[in-house]
């Protein structure tokens, strides 16, 4: 594909986005009601989803557009001595299952996000949240991968290709922070 045929696939992909709408405000409205709760959000995935993962716990423990409250946002992916000993000891899928097997409460919510939805750190990260009883949620791509089949909450980004997937994929997060502090702020 040359750039317009890339630029008019990935405007195509927002434009099919706004069918998503509700989907997106769900996921916003149960990490708003976890952290209205006193719970917290725990935010995982790899390579430019790590980035993502970061990104989104900078809005909220920092603020994205208003002034309000700091919120409980971790990344999972930062802590360089935990994720090498973690790998070094036991094997680079489990640094995310071990994390919330540490710091998981119930009632938190656990956010993968993976373009392929197969990623093994994810997803052995969101079942053993789910064995937890702390509510899981997908941000994937693809068909979803084995991810979907295990997250409560499943938002798909139909895509093939894995840059625009992540393109929609941050664009998705800047809407979940938008709304979480819209109702934070109402
Ligand atoms: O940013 C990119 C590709 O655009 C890469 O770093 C990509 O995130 C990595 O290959 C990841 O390991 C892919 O994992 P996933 O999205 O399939 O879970
Ligand atoms: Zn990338």
């Amino acid at each position: 594909m040359d750039f317009k045929e890339l630029c008019e696939q990935t405007a195509q992909k927002f434009f099919d986005l706004q069918s998503k709408e509700e989907e997106i405000r769900k996921i916003a409205t149960v990490i708003f009601n976890t952290l209205k709760n006193g719970n917290k959000l725990l935010i995982l995935g790899n390579g430019g989803s790590a980035a993502d993962a970061q990104h989104m716990a900078a809005e909220l423990v920092g603020r994205f557009l208003k002034e309000r409250k700091a919120l409980s946002a971790i990344a999972l992916t930062t802590d360089t001595s935990i994720l090498t000993s973690i790998s070094n000891d036991y094997s680079f899928d489990v640094i995310f299952e071990r994390q919330i097997e540490a710091l998981g409460k119930n009632k938190d919510v656990v956010f993968g996000i993976s373009t392929s939805g197969n990623s093994e750190n994810v997803y052995l990260g969101l079942k053993k949240a789910g064995q937890l009883g702390l509510t899981t949620i997908g941000l994937l791509g693809k068909n979803g991968g084995k991810i979907k089949d295990i997250a409560e909450i499943s938002l798909i980004v139909d895509s093939d290709y894995t840059p625009t997937i992540q393109e929609l994929h941050i664009f998705i997060i800047h809407n979940i922070c938008k709304i979480i502090e819209d109702l934070w702020t109402k």
